[in-house]
């Protein structure tokens, strides 16, 4: 049997103004840092450990995974970061408010472009300042590939190439894995890997800064998923995503 780590990135600034995020870079709030710190002390009074991590290339995520390393002692492990871990993008909601946006469209269209798996954002224009194509960090991904908004299907697709390619083969080699993503990252990683359908994609809301463990078999296909930590707490900070998206 093999594991895998998760875990989504502690509070954002953007999160806590509830604001859509997406490829956008706000950093950790100081609640943000504390649940990084809580997950890295977690981690290791259950015993776990790790040799090597990944991180997506946004600064949230980078560093929960430094905040929980240094929690473990593990800092010098070899750490991987790559764009194909970011959040899924939203295109031209990223940086508006889910409030304000909910009042403008509806809950229920709100609820559509957050959680369900088809349907796309509205599409950055190419001369929007926040189209990643003019960003160095992005400066060696073929443009074609940089989104201008994706739905999770889209995202779905990117997390599943990277997962099959570059993270299966370490979990075969029983390289024990940490990743520091992001919340509809995890969403399209368990869409791709137990192929959940629409009803239980749309109420499926990842916490911040807990982490979820995978087991899974010898095929690497998973036998089950929990969250460590105290499920009351866990159910509370989820049901709390969940309510980013009411008026
Ligand atoms: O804004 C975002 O990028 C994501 C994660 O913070 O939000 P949501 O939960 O609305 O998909």
């Amino acid at each position: 049997m093999y594991e895998i780590v998760l875990i989504r990135h502690g509070e954002s600034q953007y999160n806590v103004q509830n604001l859509f995020t997406g490829w956008s870079d706000p950093d950790l709030t100081e609640k943000g840092i504390q649940e990084a710190k809580a997950a890295g002390k977690l981690l290791k009074d259950e015993g776990y450990t790790f040799d090597l991590a990944f991180a997506s290339v946004l600064k949230r995520s980078i560093k929960t995974l430094n905040y929980i390393l240094d929690e473990m002692d593990l800092l010098w492990i070899p750490v991987q970061k790559s764009w194909k871990l970011n959040e899924r993008h939203y295109g031209a909601l990223q940086g508006l408010s889910k409030s304000e946006t909910a009042i403008k469209y509806g809950e229920e269209q709100l609820h559509l472009w957050r959680r369900s798996l088809s349907v796309r954002p509205p599409l950055l224009e190419l001369n929007d300042p926040r189209y990643a194509r003019n960003d160095i960090r992005y400066s060696s991904v073929r443009p074609e590939d940089i989104p201008r908004g994706e739905s999770l299907e889209d995202t779905v697709h990117r997390v599943g190439d990277f997962w099959r390619n570059r993270i299966v083969p370490l979990v075969r080699k029983k390289e024990r894995v940490l990743i520091s993503a992001h919340g509809n990252t995890l969403r399209a990683l368990i869409k791709f890997m137990e192929d959940i359908d629409e009803a239980a994609l749309l109420e499926l809301n990842i916490p911040t800064g807990v982490p979820l463990v995978y087991k899974l078999d010898e095929n690497i296909n998973p036998i089950s998923r929990f969250y460590l930590g105290d499920p009351e707490q866990v159910t509370a900070k989820a049901r709390d995503v969940a309510k980013q998206g009411h008026v």
